[in-house]
């Protein structure tokens, strides 16, 4: 195995408390980063190298290539796990909003959280659905290992930190900030497999900026979060079963009555345009929803609202449009949901109003 070569950020050490000049002044807020791991504590063997290993990278050593960061915040790391984030996982996720839920509750002002881009779409709208705060909490990636040339990790990191601990930030839900942009856990997506600009908010747009840690704040999320939202994850110790089958010419029922089999209590199906799908997927629906069930009609298109009953009658299927959530999204608010016994109108509210 080649040794990284790391030259954005210094080499991972051993766990140690990160050390902060300014960590008796009062004046300053209190950052506690979470680190998952990811691209932005990736290491390749060489600056131009397009393959390398994620979550390599301690969390002391990523602050350590911030050290103005310092100025901004008394910043604490923890470690919550080192993983590429194609391997997040329910639990992981749990732990987070458990620990963010702790934190808020005491002296902590902001909190940032390290991730992968993969899914980070995921993690960020679970959390905003799931903490139970009004204090700024961020997510940050990269799409360059720390190693790359031009390496995007240091300065994400930066911004991050300063919109964590700006009280400006309060009241805004989870939110992400990459590449300068401020945006909503409810409206980003993942865009481009490689490009440094892979997250946009196509439906809503960005809620503001953070230019070398000057931050603006244009808008504030449209949906419910934090305080308001009715989910918790208080207690819980596993989530139901939510599958995604996605629609393409000449799909048959097969995958979704295979869903219906491995014990899903939930499918979203990433559909056709406006959330259609083939008839034989339809009467493969209607096997599924006569079981109890859930069917989410979402789709694969990337921008756009799914309409209820627009060609699909809902009622006579049984489904729930997703409206503005792609497929992803869709299963992790139907994932929550599903922790209680709903009826079919109470699911469709929940697609209007998160
Ligand atoms: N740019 C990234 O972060 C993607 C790398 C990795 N697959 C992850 O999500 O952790």
């Amino acid at each position: 195995q080649t040794k990284p070569v790391l030259a954005s950020f210094a080499p991972a050490g051993g766990t140690k408390t990160i050390k902060s000049p300014s960590i008796n002044k009062p004046a300053l807020p209190n950052v506690v980063i979470l680190a998952t791991g990811g691209t932005i504590a990736g290491a390749a063997a060489s600056g131009t190298q397009a393959g390398y290993t994620s979550g390599q990278v301690t969390i002391d050593a990523m602050v350590d290539a911030v050290p103005d960061a310092k100025k901004l915040a008394n910043i604490k790391g923890e470690q919550i796990s080192n993983v590429g984030s194609q391997d997040m996982s329910f639990e992981i996720m749990l732990k987070l909003a458990n620990r963010i839920n702790e934190l808020t509750k005491s002296g902590t002002d902001g909190v940032v959280i390290t991730h992968g881009t993969d899914t980070m779409e995921e993690t960020a709208y679970f959390l905003n659905l799931v903490v139970k705060t009004d204090k700024p909490v961020v997510l940050v990636g990269s799409m360059r290992p720390s190693t790359a040339m031009s390496a995007d990790g240091p300065l994400n990191l930066y911004n991050a930190i300063s919109v964590a601990a700006d009280p400006e930030a309060k009241n805004h839900g989870v939110m992400l900030v990459m590449n300068d942009w401020i945006h909503s856990a409810q409206s980003f997506v993942k865009v481009s497999t490689t490009a440094v600009q892979t997250f946009m908010s196509p439906m809503r747009g960005i809620m503001g900026t953070s230019n070398y840690g000057k931050n603006e704040f244009y808008r504030v999320p449209h949906k419910k979060f934090g305080n308001k939202s009715e989910f918790s994850v208080d207690g819980v110790k596993t989530l139901p079963r939510v599958d995604i089958v996605y629609g393409y010419v000449d799909m048959d029922g097969e995958m979704i009555d295979a869903a219906v089999k491995n014990k899903a209590k939930g499918i979203v199906i990433a559909g056709l345009g406006n959330g259609n799908m083939t008839k034989a997927a339809l009467e493969a629906v209607k096997r599924a929803t006569k079981k109890g069930v859930v069917v989410v009609r979402s789709t694969r298109v990337g921008t756009g609202d799914v309409g209820r009953d627009v060609e699909i009658k809902d009622a006579e299927y049984g489904t729930i449009a997703s409206h503005e959530l792609n497929p992803q999204k869709s299963r992790i608010l139907l994932t929550l949901a599903l922790l209680k016994n709903r009826k079919p109108e109470d699911l469709q509210r929940l697609f209007e109003e998160y």
